[in-house]
């Protein structure tokens, strides 16, 4: 048995070797047993989740499932009825400022200061950050330019299109050199190229210890990133584990179906919709 095999079946996310003893390293995000309802309603149920240092970590799960929900409370924006998160071993709703400075957060529906360009933006976010001057300045115009912004030095965000707000919002997010990234669905609206260019800075991130938590609900772009995967169904986690364990020599798409695609019916449409 090859040692990643072994590693998948104790699973150990991801260790390295010192002095020859095995030394396992602290899960970049653990969550346990966390829970939110909305009213009558369990977004999430119980779920717990644990997350390898380095990894590329996908979440998935249909529209509702509780994903965006269970996100915003791993990374401190929405207090949970019931649970635990666990950021590098530091919790976030016990402690927060020790586990937010390791954190990267595109949120859902990212609120910005939306008078300002997205230098003006950055430069400011990076300054609370407790950045110097240089350095935000630096960092803002470096990730302008890799994101393809810095033409639209006079645009203000208010008027950035969709794509480019979600640009400038992972900007945010890598500003100040997190451990963590905790991205909601961060290529929706964006283009391909600038959707490449993403993909692969989050890679070089992974390649060097960061880690890399994503929902999205596009199969082929987590099965291309990601080295594990959640499928989140109805708030509780349907399967979960390194991607070719999920996948189940299937594709993720037919698995994703299986898991959570009963009554799939794709004979229906509107009987007055011309066919
Ligand atoms: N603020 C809220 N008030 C009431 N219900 C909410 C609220 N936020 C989420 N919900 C409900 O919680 C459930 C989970 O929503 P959530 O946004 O977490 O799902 P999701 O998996 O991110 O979905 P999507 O893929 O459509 O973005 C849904 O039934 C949703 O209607």
């Amino acid at each position: 048995m090859t040692e990643t095999v072994w590693r998948q079946c104790l699973a150990i996310p991801s260790a390295w070797t010192g002095g020859g003893r095995e030394i396992v390293r602290t899960p970049a995000l653990e969550i346990t047993n966390l829970g939110k309802r909305f009213g009558d309603k369990a977004a999430v149920d119980d779920l717990s989740l644990r997350v390898p240092a380095g990894a590329f970590f996908g979440l998935v799960g249909p529209n509702g499932a509780g994903k965006t929900t269970t996100l915003s409370m791993a990374v401190g924006l929405l207090r949970p009825d019931s649970g635990t998160v666990r950021v590098e071993g530091l919790d976030v709703w016990a402690d927060p400022i020790p586990a937010r400075t390791r954190l990267g957060v595109l949120p859902d529906g990212l609120a910005l200061p939306e008078r300002l360009t997205g230098r003006e933006l950055l430069v400011f976010l990076g300054r609370l950050r407790g950045l110097a001057p240089p350095v935000a300045a630096a960092r803002a115009d470096e990730l302008l330019d890799i994101l393809d912004l810095a033409a639209a030095d006079r645009t203000l965000v208010i008027d950035y299109s969709t794509g480019m707000r979600k640009k400038v919002g992972l900007a945010a997010a890598l500003l100040h050199g997190p451990s963590l990234l905790v991205l909601d669905e961060p290529f929706e609206a964006v283009d391909p190229v600038s959707a490449l260019t993403i993909q692969a800075m989050l890679r070089r991130f992974t390649a060097g210890g960061g880690t890399v938590v994503l929902s999205s609900h596009v199969m082929a772009t987590v099965e291309q990133l990601c080295d594990h995967v959640a499928v989140v169904h109805r708030g509780r986690i349907a399967a979960a584990g390194p991607l070719d364990q999920v996948r189940a020599g299937s594709t993720l798409e037919q698995r994703f179906v299986d898991l959570v695609g009963a009554g799939l019916d794709l004979t229906r449409s509107p009987s007055w919709l011309a066919s």
